[in-house]
């Protein structure tokens, strides 16, 4: 996250981080979103390699043991079938992770509230991008979880041709862009909350940044937009 701000802790208890174990090392990978006990909201981009990925809840500072985290490992990767590794502009960047076993909740780890299907924001609506990724284009991660503002920009702003042209689709939200805040790289996989009626809904999935560098104006963060694919999650979760 670029810009921002570091959050207060457990502020946002539904964010995960996402870590794959190396000879008993664990790496820092990606973000995600807790969706229910036994499940979590992640990028498709964050999961394409085979890894035995663990899941870290009630996290704040990365680096360190602080008491209230919970690891658990993941037992199956769900990509969404539509994904395609080779163009992230096609949309489809969200996958389901679910748990070897369900997260305890507490006021710590707390499961997300997703929009509804269709769900479709306005221009310069409130959000925050939380994340652990890089504060600076070329940088290095937050040790500590970050947030930053970061209104929504609507299709038609975003699909313009000296924004992001057609590389944005529909199911995608744009958010940032004009401010000198922004996602960066580790950031992928990250909850877009947004307000609503005094409630933060997490309404995206961080998904992309310019190759330009993370706060390019006029390239705003681009986020799979959940909303397009709550029936798709819903059918997922059922039958698993
Ligand atoms: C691995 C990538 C698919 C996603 C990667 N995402 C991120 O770094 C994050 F953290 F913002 F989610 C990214 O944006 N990387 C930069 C370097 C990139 O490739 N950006 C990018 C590439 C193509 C487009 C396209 F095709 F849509 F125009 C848009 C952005």
């Amino acid at each position: 996250v670029v810009g921002g701000e570091i959050a207060k802790p457990h502020s946002w208890p539904w964010q995960i981080s996402l870590q794959y174990s190396d000879l008993g090392t664990y790496y820092y990978y990606c973000s995600g979103t807790l969706i229910r006990p036994g499940w979590v909201m992640v990028a498709a981009h964050c999961v394409e390699a085979l890894r035995k990925w663990t899941v870290a809840l009630g996290d704040h500072d990365i680096y360190t043991h602080e008491g209230p985290e919970q690891y658990i490992s993941v037992s199956e990767v769900f990509i969404h079938p539509n994904w395609n590794p080779n163009n992230v502009a096609f949309g489809y960047d969200i996958a389901l992770l679910r748990l070897s076993i369900d997260a305890t909740l507490s006021s710590y780890v707390q499961v997300a509230t997703l929009p509804s299907s269709g769900e479709i924001l306005p221009y310069g609506h409130t959000c925050y991008i939380t994340g652990w990724g890089y504060t600076e284009t070329g940088g290095s991660l937050s040790a500590q979880l970050k947030q930053a503002y970061m209104p929504v920009v609507d299709y038609e702003t975003c699909s313009q041709k000296d924004w992001w042209g057609s590389s944005v689709k529909e199911t995608m939200i744009c958010a940032g862009g004009t401010t000198s805040m922004s996602a960066c790289h580790g950031d992928s996989g990250s909850p877009l909350n947004c307000l609503f009626n005094g409630k933060y809904v997490v309404h995206g999935v961080t998904s992309f940044v310019s190759p330009e560098g993370c706060n390019t104006y006029k390239k705003p963060t681009g986020f799979t937009r959940v909303s397009a694919y709550i029936n798709w999650i819903n059918q997922i979760i059922s039958e698993k």
